[in-house]
Formats: structure tokens, C-alpha cells, sequence
């Protein structure tokens, strides 16, 4: 093992920076390595900058992750942690996903004000959310809500909230409790009718193809299970690119050597949508994903995607 300590790169939001520390942590157990073995380097991503318009607006793709990927090319970084929910499907040459972390609980949250849960919030209530498939499914469910863009970190939203900016507020649930705030949502969605986007709640790591130095310390700690359904809904949501205006769910559960995928795509008011189950092997969790992608595209057809667009 060398001495130079590994240069960890991440995002400097509270979130970001609690997962790049859970990611040191199980790997300093994992190696019986020292907190100074692991050096935590902060970068400001273009999505970290512009805060006062939807993510679909700003242009997508690699917000926050550009800056960081420049960074581990050139060598200065080792390895960077991200939330998987927000990498793009198409990485850049010579980067891939190395590892997961066991994924958190999957589930959307509902910060309620004056209700608790989506159904007994009052008539023609404001919720506060800037993804496309929150807002889409919130929609489905209650075609009365306002749904207003919502977005900055955790705790600005929180306060944004508490001030009566809006009735509710949706949140990943994994992202509450690796900040401490497990205790502040008043509903937890249900994935059978508020199904999760692609990859919530999971951690994973990038790093360089052929750095095998960084990669086998980074298979010690890589959770195959999670690897595995992230694959998978992944895949799914590749197989659906070039419409990432598209509110889109997807989750996949593993349950031995079987893997359960379901998706969903919406229209951006809610009002249709079309879903699909598929299982298989895990062996072919990608496959399975992109086959649920293809599957979909059919049903809906063309004019499905195109009728907002
Ligand atoms: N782009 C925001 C983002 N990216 C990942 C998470 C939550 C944590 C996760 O899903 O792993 C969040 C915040 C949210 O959706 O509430």
C-alpha cells in the first residue's frame, strides 16, 4: 500500500460531503487504513452555481459531476463520490462506475405543512419540487396541487417550507437520513404508485478504467446487489436518452440471483403515462433495463414523446 494519501473528490453540499465521508469510512475499515490515508477534495460543480432554475432548464447532463471527471483525467483526483441519481448515463472515455455503496432506502419523501400526506393536503395546495417525475407523478395523483420549482440544498428548502413558501415538499428519503433528518418527513411515497427516479438512493463511485491500484481497493467495498439494480435502472434510462425532458421512475430490486425492474414514463402534467415490469437473471441486470427502455418506447410511441417536447 503506498503512503501518499488517496485524493477523494466531491461536491461540497452537506449531502455530498456526508456520502464522501461514509465512503472513507468503509474504506478505511475495510483496509484498517487511517483517516489520513484519504485526503477529502471539495470542487464546485456548474450545478452547485446556478440554483435559481430547474436542472432540465440548465441543460442536464453532467452538472454536477463535469468539473470532477476533468479532475480525476488529469490525475488529480484518485476517485470521486457522487449520488448516482445524478450521473449522466454516457460517461466520459476512460471513467466508469467502480463500486456502490449499500443503497439507502429507495423512497420519496413528503415534507408536509398543512397536511401530512399528498392525499390530505387541502385543495389546489403549492408543493415545492424542481424534478420533472416528482412533479409528474404528484400530478397523476392530484391534478388540483399547484407544483411550483423548487430547488438549493436540503436545509434551504426546509426553510423555504417552514416560512410558507409551500404547503410541501418532496425529498429523497436516503438523502434526509444520511443528513441526521430522518425524523422531518410526514409521508413516506409508497414505490407501487410513487415509484423512485433511476438510481436514488445509492452511492457510487467513479474512477479511472485501468487504475487498478484505486480499483481493487474500490471492489473491496463495492455492494453487489446495489451494483446490480443500479445497472439495470440505469440501462433503462439510457435506453430513453435523447428525451431527458421525460419524467421517468425506475427501480429494480434483487432478490438472490433473480432481478425485478419496473418503470415508468409520464407526460409532464400527469395525465398519461405508460409503465413496465420485466425480471431476469441478475447476470443480465443491464440487459433486462434496457429491454424495459425498448419495451416502453413501443408502447408509447413516438408521438408520446413528442407531444410536449
Ligand atoms: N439532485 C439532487 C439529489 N441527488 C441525490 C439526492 C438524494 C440522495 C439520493 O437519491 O441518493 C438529491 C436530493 C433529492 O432528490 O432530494
Amino acid at each position: 500500500m503506498q503512503t501518499k494519501p488517496f485524493r477523494i473528490g466531491t461536491r461540497g453540499s452537506p449531502l455530498a460531503l456526508a456520502q464522501a465521508s461514509e465512503t472513507r469510512a468503509r474504506l478505511m475499515v475495510a483496509f484498517d487504513l487511517p483517516e489520513e490515508m484519504f485526503e477529502i477534495v471539495v470542487l464546485s460543480t456548474k450545478g452547485d452555481r446556478i440554483t435559481d432554475r430547474p436542472l432540465s432548464e440548465i441543460g442536464g447532463k453532467g452538472l454536477f459531476t463535469e468539473e470532477l471527471e476533468e479532475q480525476l483525467l488529469s490525475g488529480h483526483l484518485d476517485f470521486a463520490v457522487h449520488s448516482s441519481k445524478d450521473m449522466p448515463t454516457k460517461l466520459p472515455d476512460g471513467l466508469f462506475l467502480s463500486a456502490f455503496l449499500p443503497r439507502e432506502d429507495v423512497r420519496d419523501a413528503v415534507v408536509g405543512r398543512t397536511a401530512p400526506t399528498l392525499k390530505e393536503l387541502p385543495q389546489g395546495a403549492t408543493v415545492g419540487s424542481s424534478s420533472l417525475r416528482r412533479q409528474a407523478l404528484i400530478r397523476r395523483l392530484r391534478p388540483d396541487i399547484n407544483v411550483i420549482t423548487f430547488r438549493g440544498l436540503v436545509d434551504t428548502r426546509l426553510r423555504k417550507l417552514a416560512e410558507g413558501e409551500v404547503d410541501a415538499t418532496l425529498l429523497a428519503f436516503a438523502g434526509l437520513k444520511r443528513l441526521g433528518k430522518q425524523d422531518v418527513p410526514t409521508e413516506l411515497l409508497d414505490p407501487s404508485d410513487f415509484p423512485p427516479a433511476p438510481a436514488q438512493g445509492a452511492i457510487c463511485i467513479e474512477s479511472r478504467i485501468g487504475d487498478s491500484r484505486v480499483n481493487e481497493l474500490l471492489d473491496a467495498i463495492n455492494h453487489r446487489d446495489t451494483f446490480d439494480a443500479v445497472s439495470c435502472e440505469r440501462a433503462f434510462l439510457g435506453a430513453l436518452d435523447g428525451s431527458c425532458r421525460t419524467p421517468i421512475a425506475g427501480h429494480a430490486t434483487v432478490d438472490g440471483d433473480a432481478i425485478r425492474f419496473s418503470g415508468m414514463i409520464l407526460t409532464p402534467d400527469g395525465s398519461r403515462w405508460h409503465d413496465v415490469e420485466i425480471e431476469g437473471s441478475r447476470t443480465d441486470a443491464a440487459i433486462l433495463g434496457a429491454t424495459a427502455g425498448g419495451t416502453i418506447r413501443t408502447k408509447a410511441g413516438t408521438d408520446f414523446f413528442d407531444s410536449w417536447a
